[in-house]
């Protein structure tokens, strides 16, 4: 049969990973028909995929993550998993509470990928030699690594100017001022006592400071030209998900040697997790449907498991594997994600769509890119906003 597959996989890593799911269809009998949109973060092709499913033309699968899985599930598009998820033990092999995400009414419709870690700092060793200073563990040591690298004549942070980026590292520094009980409440619970609060004002103090070092041209670039920056040793950190490692690995390069990975700043033990998974839609085709079936069973085994992840920089979704064949900070990922699962800092990542709707999520979105790019950064100001844009998109 025939699977047309929607996402977002179009940088160095990503494309690696994404070929080795194509590869294994294929070498099932299958075509694999690739949809790919570029865009990290997967905003454009969400909008693509809209347009599909609303002429009646939607792909077999597509790259739909979170909360947004029950969104499609509820207006019918997908199709039912279960006798996939049984035939392969799913409840038995995939966390709890990735699980849930996937299902709509009790029932599968999507397929978990990985298990992506968000809040990590990524740097060049070289870099922080030059300008003698340590990888930063605390915002108070970013700060100061910062200077010292600014003064050696390296750009602190490399970043992309981008939504969802800025995003990414407001998450990171409020993880890191609120803890994972506070974030849960703002950002999960949508509770406006923290939201609206002397806590949020002091997140965007700090996340002020953050971006006071990212140097002047980034606006608009890639998420991965930030990470060449680091691999370059034009730029010495970059705080990213660990999609970054995928770069990092498709240039060759070994963790603790060429580039390091470290909890983001403050939030060492905690873990924001990021899950890519396909939801499948409702096909007619006898034959395509089975290549959608296969399409299911073969992500979650255990050979596509270890090749897409280690490709792709993110860990395996399945509690059962043998972590010996991954790096070092896939091993740590993993160690993190299992204790953070049991000690409450495990937390889903709203700029990844898993902690919100995507409607709350537009709304931060707005209010974090807007403060990125005004003059005269009010930290109450921006709190105010965020509230009541939260407020109107609940
Ligand atoms: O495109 C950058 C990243 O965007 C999203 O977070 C996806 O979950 C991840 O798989 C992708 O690598």
């Amino acid at each position: 049969g025939e699977v047309e597959v929607l996402h977002w996989w179009t940088a160095g890593g990503e494309a690696r990973a994404a070929a080795a799911l194509k590869d294994m269809m294929e070498a099932q009998g299958h075509t694999w028909k690739d949809f790919a949109v570029a865009g990290g973060g997967g905003e454009a092709a969400m909008t693509v995929l809209k347009t599909r499913a609303v002429s009646g033309n939607p792909p077999a699968a597509a790259q739909i993550k979170g909360l947004d899985i029950r969104e499609w599930a509820k207006l019918g598009f997908l199709t039912n998993l279960d006798d996939v998820a049984e035939a392969n033990h799913w409840d038995q092999l995939i966390p709890p509470v990735i699980a849930d995400v996937m299902k709509y009414e009790g029932h599968y419709v999507a397929v978990p990928i990985n298990v992506h870690r968000v809040n990590w700092i990524w740097a060049n060793p070289d870099v922080l030699k030059q300008a003698g200073v340590e990888l930063p563990r605390t915002l108070d040591e970013f700060y100061a690594a910062a200077d010292k690298l600014k003064a050696a004549g390296y750009i602190p942070l490399a970043h992309g100017g981008q939504p969802w980026q800025d995003a990414t590292v407001f998450e990171a520094v409020a993880l890191a001022v609120m803890g994972p009980e506070d974030y849960a409440r703002a950002f999960v619970e949508h509770d406006m006592a923290v939201i609206n609060s002397p806590l949020m004002e002091t997140v965007f103090a700090e996340f002020a400071k953050v971006m006071s070092y990212v140097d002047p041209n980034a606006a608009g670039r890639d998420w991965n030209s930030a990470t060449a920056m680091v691999i370059r040793g034009e730029a010495a950190m970059q705080i990213m998900g660990d999609w970054a490692k995928g770069e990092f690995t498709a240039a060759g390069l070994t963790p603790g040697k060429d580039y390091i990975c470290a909890p983001a700043p403050g939030t060492d033990g905690e873990f924001t997790f990021n899950v890519d998974s396909f939801a499948m839609f409702r096909l007619n085709d006898e034959d395509n449907s089975q290549a959608q079936k296969d399409l299911a069973r073969t992500i979650l085994e255990p050979e596509f498991q270890t090749v897409f992840n280690q490709a792709k920089g993110s860990i395996p979704v399945r509690t059962d594997m043998d972590m010996s064949g991954f790096d070092a900070c896939a091993q740590a990922s993993m160690e993190t994600f299992k204790r953070s699962a049991q000690d409450g800092g495990l937390v889903p990542s709203f700029a990844h769509g898993l902690a919100t709707t995507s409607y709350v999520q537009g709304q931060i979105f707005d209010v974090v890119t807007n403060f990125v790019n005004s003059d005269n950064k009010d930290p109450a100001r921006a709190t105010d906003q965020l509230a009541a844009a939260i407020q109107a998109a609940l």
